[in-house]
């Protein structure tokens, strides 16, 4: 597992007794290389969920695995620097990760914090820039003076500079248009599929997660409200009303066309496209009726 939750509350508390527990019992585990996505209205803890996963916080209860590390509530923690650079944290708001002069000073600084020589952190900020199809030539360029898309892809690639195996985003897609969310998702799939990391997305666009995450956690109030896979959300998708969330458009459409044609098998890759074509595939008429499901199985499949 690439991080595994057990029993674990947070409450944040200031010198007088004021506490307030952002989150509780909450028990997860996120297989290694797989894409996970949060979600969970304003307030529900998620963002306190994130800095739990390479210990900026530490569990007021229960424990939390990460990687080979465990942090448990109440004990002297392990040496937690080596899991920053195992597990990198994308912030919401890349300009609170960018702060050199240049983008490359940016992407070499945490390899060469983390002790790699001056060749070695430039030849991995190159790399992290291709893979987050970026050109290189902006490795000169003021990284505040880059446009919202470039300067976010670029926050990515200096976590990615430190070849990380957990990767961690706070809503990396607010702020960019719709062409530059979808690019920005599929690269991350990259990072997962292809390179084999751990990707966690916190987001409020569901929509947009939802053809590429595994596996799903949905918070309340700071508890757990829904985990597991997109079969299972889609089959229940009224958990998320639940919880003060919009149905994403993919799941109600999935939704209609499997009670109606009683498809029970797994949600395709919720796309406009896969869904245009499995509705294309479906027989006209009503639905429901053994022959049209009959029809349906013939074209589907
Ligand atoms: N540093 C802090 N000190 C005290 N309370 C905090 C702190 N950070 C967050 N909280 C509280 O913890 C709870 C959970 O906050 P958190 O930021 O984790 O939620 P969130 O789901 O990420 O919200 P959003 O979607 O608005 O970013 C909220 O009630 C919030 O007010």
């Amino acid at each position: 597992m690439a991080i595994e939750l057990q029993q674990v509350s947070y409450s944040y508390a200031d010198r007088s007794l004021w506490k307030l527990t952002a989150l509780r019992d909450i028990n997860l585990s996120v297989p290694l290389g797989s894409m996970v996505g949060i979600a969970g209205a304003t307030g529900s803890g998620k963002s306190t969920l994130l800095q739990l996963f390479n210990g900026i916080l530490k569990p007021t209860e229960g424990t939390v695995k990460v990687l080979d590390v465990t942090i448990q509530a109440g004990e002297k923690s392990p040496k937690l620097m080596p899991l920053r650079r195992r597990v990198g944290l994308v912030f919401q708001f890349p300009e609170q990760q960018m702060f050199e002069d240049t983008v490359e000073k940016d992407l070499i600084f945490g390899p060469l914090n983390f002790g790699m020589s001056l060749e070695e952190a430039k030849a991995r900020a190159r790399q992290a820039m291709l893979d987050m199809g970026l050109d290189l030539a902006l490795l000169e360029r003021n990284p505040f003076k880059l446009s919202g898309g470039q300067m976010r892809k670029a926050a990515i690639a200096s976590v990615l500079a430190m070849d990380p195996e957990v990767i961690v985003l706070d809503e990396p897609t607010a702020t960019l248009d719709p062409i530059s969310r979808a690019e920005l998702i599929r690269l991350l799939e990259r990072l997962c599929r292809e390179q084999g990391r751990t990707i966690i997305v916190v987001t409020h666009r569901m929509d947009e997660l939802l053809p590429y995450a595994d596996n799903w956690l949905v918070l309340k109030e700071g508890s757990t409200a829904f985990q597991g896979s997109v079969k299972a959300l889609a089959d229940d998708p009224s958990i998320l009303e639940q919880c003060g969330l919009t149905v994403p458009q993919s799941l109600r459409y999935w939704r209609a066309v499997a009670d109606r044609f009683d498809l029970t098998d797994e949600a395709p890759r919720l796309t406009a496209e896969s869904l245009a074509e499995l509705i294309a595939s479906l027989p006209s008429g009503s639905g429901n009726s053994s022959e049209q499901h009959e029809g349906k199985r013939d074209g589907h499949e």
